[in-house]
């Protein structure tokens, strides 16, 4: 019987094709398990670059590209109509990466023509700071350095990313992103791996599992081919795959890494690894994220990963709010939740009595250092550290600010409200009395969690080995928590990893998106600076458009067009979102967009359509064609979101800073396509497009 193994251009291969061809790959899958090569009919043909490809019929018109691995070993590669794939298997090379010993690919016959097309340089090459030496010692094939004396532009390297092998494009584009080669050599590290034997094709397949997963039979093939769309349930990064499968850490864990680098992936991959080593009756894996709706899509997305009814029952997927709602409710006390809607008016009633004071400082105050701290007295507060809070206040005016703060308690208790923050501190002293159900607790956007919510998370979990794995990423962190872990008793030093190749936005969108941040330092939940370096994209695309109108309705109309175009082009409404930064623009524009009869979803009316929502609401989400509109000065940033520099140099530079994360977030949504408008004067965040 012949061991299979799948490539991971089989699924989008497989994606593609009619159901009838799909039943013949199928049967062809069959056949291949129960028969040695021999019967099978493996064509291999004289043009091929590559010794070990070989071709074999799956019905009169297509034909199916494998790999031979050695003995009866073989990986399904693509599947395309008979000259397609001949001329992909002819063009294709396999070799085995001297550095890492994985199996990799390229576009031979590609590579001939570029090198052949390619003037000699008439300017310096992005490589010459690199000896050839240096390039090899990173993995770099040594055939390959005439080519790469040619390119002297990001462009030039750009073009190279579809023919080189991914791990030897990975360590180019980091070289040409400024990384040095220490730090590249240092991302490697983990991976590097002795005496690379460079004719043995299945070890280092089975070193490559972002690349090739080995199946049990065509069963498991099958399951895999069900979702030919969502290649994350199979092939992880080997920084993924080694996070997620990491067998203990001694602690809590904190991944970190920007936007669509995989942090829900790795965390969902995580949860069902420990799932699986618990019994059946025990403390289960709580999966908890920032909002219901986010921790919704991580229940569809885990449903997706696995249907084993035993891993299932043993992960609860539930937001952080709604997680401390259940624990306060409990032994039957009865909660009203105090809104937003309740609690804005109260603030601006206490800021009109204490005119030195705006509502939202005196909201903030409260959240940040009052609840954060768990400060009961005006005493304490006094004498309260304020980080991250801005200008400092003398001893009168905290005793003003602690008044009013005060009135607006007193009045929530008086009503018998509770915020959500409040709830998950009175939840954190309920867990810690009585005994958890959890056994591991995942946390994703951990980025914006209360210090409350992270006091009852640390709660639910004793400390032990895999207790906490944590996903955040500082960049995106868009409400004003200042959290430092060690301080809540969450100590990850040493069990940081960073994420740093985005799978979900193209090299042209991350590439505004990022100018968009501006930023100096930004510190982590573990008080270290954060960096960018090394964040890049595996796919390339259009250069996102930005349009400019005169008034608000031509920007409308643009946008009616531009969704109506999406449609045409056969883009599934669900996979296409809108967003703006106001609550305002978002009922205006949906008012607008249903008013051209583009279906808009509505989730309080179960019903499916574009996404319409603000900047907030886009946090975790992914669209395949995303607008991102009313970018105008005035709105963004908003003006109640940010600080007078008069009144507070330090507070205007945080809140500015925090609008920027909010525009990345927004921006960092779009998988393929990225639209932004604007009506009047564009606003002062949006970078450049060029
Ligand atoms: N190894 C992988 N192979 C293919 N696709 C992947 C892989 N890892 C992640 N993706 C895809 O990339 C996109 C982003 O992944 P994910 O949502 O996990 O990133 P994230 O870091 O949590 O993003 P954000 O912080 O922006 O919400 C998703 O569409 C996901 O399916």
């Amino acid at each position: 019987m012949a061991d299979l193994a799948i490539d991971r251009g089989f699924l989008p291969a497989f994606a593609k094709l009619q159901r009838p061809v799909q039943h013949a790959v199928l049967a062809t899958i069959d056949k291949f398990a129960e028969h040695t090569h021999a019967g099978l009919h493996l064509e291999k043909l004289t043009a091929a670059r590559d010794p070990n490809i070989r071709t074999i019929r799956i019905d009169r018109f297509y034909r199916g590209v494998v790999l031979a691995l050695g003995g009866q070993r073989y990986a399904l590669l693509n599947v395309l109509p008979h000259d397609d794939a001949n001329a992909f298997a002819t063009s294709r090379l396999f070799t085995v990466n001297q550095v890492l010993g994985v199996l990799e690919v390229r576009d031979q016959a590609g590579i001939e023509e570029l090198t052949h097309a390619t003037p000699p340089p008439s300017a310096t090459s992005l490589f010459d700071r690199v000896s050839a030496a240096d390039l090899h010692s990173l993995g770099v094939d040594k055939d390959l350095m005439p080519l790469l004396r040619l390119i002297s532009t990001d462009k030039q390297l750009d073009s190279l990313a579809g023919l080189l092998p991914p791990a030897q494009f990975d360590v180019l584009s980091g070289l040409a992103s400024g990384m040095s080669k220490q730090e590249v050599w240092e991302e490697m590290a983990d991976r590097i791996v002795g005496d690379v034997d460079p004719d043995d094709l299945f070890t280092a397949a089975q070193r490559t599992p972002e690349r090739i997963a080995f199946v049990s039979g065509p069963m498991e093939l099958a399951a895999i081919l069900a979702h030919p769309f969502d290649v994350w349930r199979t092939f992880l990064h080997p920084t993924q795959r080694d996070v997620a499968y990491r067998e203990t850490y001694s602690g809590p864990a904190l991944i970190t890494g920007s936007a669509g680098t995989g942090k829900t992936v790795t965390g969902l991959h995580r949860a069902v690894f420990l799932a699986r080593r618990l019994p059946d009756d025990g403390p289960k894996v709580l999966l908890t994220t920032y909002t219901r709706s986010l921790a919704d899509a991580l229940g569809k997305q885990l449903r997706l990963l696995t249907d084993d009814p035993a891993v299932l029952r043993r992960i609860d997927v539930i937001g952080v709010d709604k997680l401390a709602h259940q624990i306060v409710t409990r032994d039957g006390t009865k909660v009203t939740v105090a809104t937003d809607t309740i609690m804005d008016p109260l603030w601006e009633e206490a800021a009109a009595a204490s005119p030195a004071f705006s509502a939202a400082f005196l909201k903030h105050e409260w959240e940040q250092v009052i609840l954060a701290q768990q400060l009961t007295t005006a005493d304490t507060y006094r004498d309260s550290p304020r980080k991250g809070r801005g200008a400092g206040l003398r001893a009168a005016q905290r005793d003003q600010v602690w008044t009013a703060i005060d009135g607006v308690v007193t009045k929530l208790a008086k009503r018998r409200l509770r915020t959500h923050t409040q709830l998950a501190d009175e939840a954190a002293a309920i867990t810690a009395r009585t005994p958890s159900p959890y056994r591991h607790v995942i946390v994703d956007e951990g980025q914006d969690l209360h210090p409350a919510q992270w006091r009852l998370l640390r709660a639910l979990v004793p400390a032990a080995d895999n207790d906490l794995f944590l996903l955040a990423d500082p960049y995106q962190r868009i409400y004003d928590s200042q959290v430092s872990l060690t301080r809540l008793g969450i100590p990850v030093r040493g069990r940081t990893r960073r994420l740093t190749v985005n799978y979900r936005t193209t090299h042209e969108i991350l590439d505004l998106s990022v100018k968009v941040l501006n930023t100096g330092t930004v510190f982590g939940l573990d008080d270290t600076p954060d960096t960018l370096v090394g964040y890049r994209s595996v796919t390339r695309g259009g250069t996102p458009q930005l349009t400019t109108h005169p008034t608000r309705d031509d920007e409308f109309e643009a946008l009616i067009e531009r969704v109506g175009t999406w449609l045409d082009q056969g883009v599934e409404p669900h996979a296409i979102g809108v967003a703006a930064r106001t609550g305002k623009l978002v009922k205006a524009i949906t008012t607008t967009l249903a008013g051209a009869y583009i279906p808009v979803a509505d989730d309080k009316q179960g019903a499916d359509g574009v996404r319409v929502a603000t900047m907030h609401g886009m946090k975790g989400l992914e669209f395949r064609c995303l607008a991102v509109v009313g970018l105008d000065l005035g709105v963004l940033p908003a003006a109640n979101a940010v600080t007078p520099a008069a009144d507070d140099p330090h507070a205007h530079r945080q809140d500015l800073q925090r609008e920027r994360c909010l525009l990345f977030v927004a921006l960092t949504r779009a998988r393929d396509v990225l639209y932004l408008s604007h009506s009047g004067q564009p606003s002062e965040l949006l970078p450049a497009l060029t």
